[in-house]
């Protein structure tokens, strides 16, 4: 007996069913493909509205007169993939979901503005390269940099693009945050990934920069540049319960370059770190803000995906 295919081929029926298929599931089989094909056009439907959707959105930014530079609104980004982490169930793994939506946002943010991701791979190429492409897929351009500072330079003559750096001491960065010090510098606008979790297959820490948002920044934790001398084992001490802190010593000056996060609103505020800092013997030159961005936020991590056939 022959059976006809989707595509109108005619196979025998033993081929066409599969070899795990018991005798007669053929139908079923073939009902179930037509589910999928349905559901994909119709996911495919939905990402052509979304599309249009957008256009629309383009129109009313500009109608208010929306900066020309990165379309990227932190704030919404965050508030998003939080959501849709929150509301995941089923078979599908929670990493394939995330780095699906963030595929699907950032694209339609290069779509409304086209823009580069500059990353630095001074601490390691392959992570920061997952990392970049996890967040902010194929299509967005990815430029590689040796080192925080170029970073910080292309994304400061550019018109809206976005840098990726280390959240995370690492020898090979430097002070990279000094020289975003200045009212019209760069700014840290969001630290990635969004949702972090222990086993995420693009974890690595960092901070995304781009020129100062005035449309859609995240104010929930601020990050402060500080200049201290004096700098000891003792204020790192101090510090350490109060703020995440990341500092690269300066030993000319026995001072430090420090780049502290500090959660607004909470009991840890940027005079309680400056005290901090007092009291243990060192004296504070500056402090700047250079940025802010959505307070972390953690899930679980996943159980392995476990399909009910694969338990026998
Ligand atoms: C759509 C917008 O622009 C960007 C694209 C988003 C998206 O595709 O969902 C979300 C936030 C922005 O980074 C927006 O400002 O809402």
């Amino acid at each position: 007996m022959d059976t006809k295919t989707d595509s109108g081929v005619k196979r025998p029926a033993a081929e066409a069913a599969s070899s795990v298929a018991p005798a007669g599931a053929t139908v079923d089989l073939a009902a179930l493909r037509a589910e999928i094909d349905r559901i994909d056009a119709g996911m495919h439907a939905l990402l052509i509205e979304r599309g249009e959707i957008i256009d629309r959105l383009v129109e009313v930014k500009r109608s208010r007169g929306a900066e020309g530079g990165s379309a990227f609104r932190p704030a919404r980004e965050a508030s998003m993939m939080r959501h849709i982490v929150d509301r995941h169930r089923g078979i599908l793994p929670l990493d394939t979901v995330e780095g699906i939506w963030r595929v699907i946002i950032s694209t339609f943010t290069y779509v409304q503005a086209p823009y580069a991701v500059h990353a630095d791979l001074a601490t390691g190429e392959a992570a920061m390269r997952d990392t970049a492409r996890f967040h902010f897929g194929f299509t967005v351009p990815f430029v590689a940099h040796m080192g925080a500072s170029g970073v910080v330079a292309a994304v400061a003559g550019s018109k809206g693009d976005l840098g990726l750096v280390p959240a995370f001491a690492a020898p090979a960065t430097g002070a990279w945050w000094t020289a975003l010090e200045s009212e019209s510098a760069p700014k840290i606008i969001a630290r990635l990934p969004f949702v972090e979790r222990a086993d995420h297959p693009a974890g690595l820490p960092v901070f995304c920069i781009a020129h100062p948002v005035t449309d859609g920044a995240v104010t929930e934790v601020e990050t402060w540049s500080l200049h201290v001398a004096g700098w000891t084992a003792q204020a790192a001490r101090a510090l350490a319960p109060l703020a995440e802190v990341l500092a690269v010593p300066d030993r000319s000056l026995d001072g430090a370059a420090l780049l502290a996060s500090i959660p607004l609103g909470g009991e840890v505020g940027l005079d309680t770190v400056l005290a901090a800092l007092r009291a243990s013997g060192a004296s504070v030159r500056s402090a700047a803000l250079v940025g802010s961005h959505a307070s972390r936020y953690t899930h679980p991590p996943q159980p392995e995906p476990a399909h009910p056939a694969a338990k026998g």
